[in-house]
């Protein structure tokens, strides 16, 4: 991973860099299935994301946390209300997103390089300058060793980051990722929140992050988003002021105990923790 990444490298700039896209949902509700078998599952809910923001839902199960980044990607309509990307309605799923769900979603019969040369494929981009790009997230992911290992072959940290570099290798405005590091141990998990921190300051899309981990959240996000359910709502928004890269271990910051508290408190307030 290199440490020095700056805003004017090799990943966000040329003339095919994409810059972060705005997430604008104004009265956003979502109900699945119809008549008796409606089920009324998100909002109204509201969602101001500037370009470039790193921003993270938290809340408890089934509170439409997914919901929410599927209609972000245009996968799910809204039922009521509107989901604007850089300014427009969506209509249709988006093209410009690159998702990363916590089941890596690998092809085992292709190697780690050819899972995200397959962007490349499917979308007919250039396959020089796709490589090129795909050359330097494996550098940045610190899998240049693992290009040509399969699936099988790679730890599921490893998994994740390829899962990232196939994310980010057509150069998408956005990343929506759902829970990504929600299967690895905690060693793994506080070194990939780094690295994803790392490209994220170098290439500085718009990220909309899932967790159920206080410590991802504000140890990633400019801002928090605490959800309740029943029908999903957003309860509180909590603006993340610590400085970046932050450091493995959180807790030298007094202001995260600060943070994670009123997370922690917001929760035992709707019942989420009854202890
Ligand atoms: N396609 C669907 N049809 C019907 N109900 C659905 C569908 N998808 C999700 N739901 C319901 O909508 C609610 C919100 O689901 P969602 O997956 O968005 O929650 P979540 O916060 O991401 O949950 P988790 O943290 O457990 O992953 C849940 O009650 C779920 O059962």
């Amino acid at each position: 991973m290199t440490e020095n990444a700056s805003p004017n490298s090799a990943l966000s700039s040329g003339q095919t860099s994409h810059a972060g896209a705005s997430i604008v949902a104004t009265n956003m509700t979502k109900v699945y299935g119809s008549g008796d078998a409606a089920f009324h599952a998100l909002g109204p809910i509201d969602l101001d994301i500037k370009p470039g923001e790193f921003v993270s839902l938290i809340g408890p199960s089934g509170c439409g946390k997914s919901t929410t980044l599927l209609m972000a990607s245009g996968l799910e309509p809204c039922t009521t209300g509107t989901i604007k990307v850089d300014g427009k309605a969506l209509t249709k799923p988006l093209s410009e997103v690159g998702i990363v769900f916590q089941d890596h979603l690998l092809l085992d019969f292709r190697t780690a390089m050819n899972n995200v040369m397959l962007q490349q494929e499917i979308r007919g981009l250039d396959k020089a300058q796709t490589r090129a790009r795909a050359d330097m997230l494996f550098d940045r992911l610190g899998l240049s060793h693992a290009k040509d290992r399969y699936p099988r072959q790679l730890s599921g940290g490893m998994r994740q980051r390829v899962s990232i570099a196939r994310a980010l290798v057509h150069d998408p405005s956005m990343l929506l990722m759902d829970e990504p590091f929600g299967a690895l141990d905690a060693i793994t998990r506080t070194q990939i929140r780094h690295d994803l921190e790392m490209l994220w300051l170098e290439t500085r899309k718009t990220v909309l992050f899932i967790t159920h981990s206080i410590e991802e959240a504000v140890g990633l996000s400019d801002r928090v988003l605490v959800m309740s359910n029943n029908p999903g709502r957003i309860v509180e928004e909590i603006k993340i002021d610590l400085p970046r890269p932050r450091p493995a271990h959180l807790g030298e910051y007094p202001e995260f105990s600060a943070y994670a508290e009123r997370i922690y408190k917001i929760f035992a307030k709707l019942g989420v923790y009854k202890f």
